[in-house]
């Protein structure tokens, strides 16, 4: 499920929430964060004062924070399992999916350890068998994958996908065939450091006539 643009509410304001915040900021979701004054995080206090979150400074309300606000998603990090309980069993009523941090049985979902680098985004899961292990493997993909510059390679292909579509729009079987045989070919045969030099200049030469075969960065950065 996609958050993008869609009310979130987080209960808590603490060290896990606040973990659950930083997540749900770089999927940009509308955050709400519900806890009393003197629980909010100074991470979540420096993003109330840059309006990235709202906060809600008190308990958590069943019938104005579920029943009125209807929000799209709850995550729920507090100290209290008894107030997790009420909160996971009204959601469940609402059909409003929920995970109650450490709580399986109060989860719909579980979340993971998080590698990002730009629109690249790695979930590590085991399915609730060791969370410990999930955060070993996420580093071992990060200390890979950080030796190159994905993100900046993966933003560079959007926008040269976008690019091929609208110089060659056509929705025709083979046209969308040669268009994806084109992208997918470049995007395997440069490399990743390439693909991340690939500017709006470039671009234009690249998209320049698609019924040739994909020109190699060498050919392209030397005429
Ligand atoms: C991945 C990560 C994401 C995140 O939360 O952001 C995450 N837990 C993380 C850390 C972590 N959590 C715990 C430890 C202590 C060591 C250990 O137990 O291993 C550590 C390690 C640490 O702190 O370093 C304790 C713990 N966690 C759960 C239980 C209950 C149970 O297992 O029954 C207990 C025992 C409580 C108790 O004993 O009472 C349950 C869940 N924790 C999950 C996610 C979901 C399964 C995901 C999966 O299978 O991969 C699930 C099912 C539900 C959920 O919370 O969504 C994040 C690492 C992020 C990172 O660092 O990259
Ligand atoms: N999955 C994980 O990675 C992980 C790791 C550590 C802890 N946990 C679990 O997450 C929970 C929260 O951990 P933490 O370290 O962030 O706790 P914390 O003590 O730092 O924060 C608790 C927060 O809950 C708020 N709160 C308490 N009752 C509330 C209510 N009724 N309504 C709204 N807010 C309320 C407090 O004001 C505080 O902001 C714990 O129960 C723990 O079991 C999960």
């Amino acid at each position: 499920m996609t958050t993008l643009g869609k009310p979130v509410t987080v209960v808590g304001g603490g060290e896990v929430a606040t973990g659950r915040v930083a997540h749900l900021i770089a999927a940009d979701a509308i955050i709400t964060v519900i806890c009393p004054p003197s629980g909010l995080s100074p991470e979540l206090q420096y993003r109330v004062a840059r309006k990235q979150i709202k906060h809600i400074p008190r308990n958590f309300d069943i019938e104005l924070d579920l029943h009125v606000a209807q929000p799209s998603m709850v995550l729920v990090a507090i100290d209290s399992p008894s107030a997790s309980t009420e909160i996971y069993t009204e959601c469940k009523a609402l059909k409003i999916p929920v995970n109650v941090a450490d709580v399986p049985r109060e989860c719909d979902f579980y979340f993971g350890s998080m590698y990002r680098d730009g629109p690249l985004q790695i979930m590590v899961s085991t399915n609730g068998n060791g969370p410990k292990m999930s955060h070993l493997v996420r580093r071992r993909i990060e200390d890979e994958l950080k030796q190159e510059p994905f993100g900046l390679a993966i933003e560079r292909l959007g926008v040269l996908r976008r690019r091929v579509r609208e110089k060659f729009p056509g929705s025709g079987k083979a046209e969308i065939r040669k268009r994806m045989q084109w992208v997918s070919q470049i995007s395997e045969q440069w490399t990743i450091a390439q693909l991340a030099k690939l500017d709006d200049d470039m671009i234009e030469k690249v998209v320049h006539n698609i019924d040739d075969e994909p020109p190699t960065f060498e050919h392209l950065t030397n005429t």
